[in-house]
């Protein structure tokens, strides 16, 4: 699978907007905001495009911060294994819309919906909460959805 992004937009009190995605891979899960790379884009790109289609709001490449690379595993189906490049964002334009893709809502870092996230989320996303950043391998299970392995590690720079 092609290099993905996922942007978290974070408003100046620390809420974080987080969509359910309404369709395809990983559908009624909440996640940040992001898709694959396309011909000819660069990561930020990608990112800036991707939120704009699922969120509305625009950002601009010099706000987005890269916090995370990560490396998705699927063990029983290595066509999804994607890279995965994960941005902050605090500054945009625009006003936070639903899409056909995602249904978004702001969330209180300290009560993220872990529960109805990707499995390795309530691990990694607290680092970046703690302003760590972070680069890893998340191996899934046969099934997609749970975690045969996970391999975090804290970095200076991404
Ligand atoms: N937060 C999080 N997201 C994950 C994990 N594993 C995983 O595949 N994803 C997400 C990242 C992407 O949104 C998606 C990868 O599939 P995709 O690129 O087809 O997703 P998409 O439908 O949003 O992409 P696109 O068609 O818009 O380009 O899955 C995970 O462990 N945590």
């Amino acid at each position: 699978m092609r290099p993905t992004t996922l942007c978290f937009p974070v408003r100046p009190d620390g809420k974080l907007l987080l969509g359910r995605k309404k369709r395809g891979f990983g559908v009624s899960k909440w996640n940040g905001f992001g898709g694959k790379i396309e011909a000819g884009e660069n990561f930020l790109q990608c990112a800036v495009r991707e939120l704009r289609e699922e969120t509305g709001l625009i950002a601009k490449e010099e706000d987005l911060e890269l916090v995370g690379f990560l490396d998705f595993h699927f063990s029983a189906s290595s066509e999804l294994d994607h890279i995965g490049f994960v941005y902050f964002l605090r500054q945009w334009q625009g006003t936070v819309q639903e899409t056909e893709e995602m249904e978004p809502q702001w969330f209180d870092p300290a009560a993220l919906p872990y529960d109805e996230m990707w499995k390795g989320d309530r691990t990694w996303i607290p680092m970046l909460l703690k302003k760590e950043k972070v680069k890893g391998i998340i191996t899934f299970a046969e099934d997609n959805e749970n975690l045969q392995h996970l391999e975090l590690y804290r970095i200076d720079n991404v």
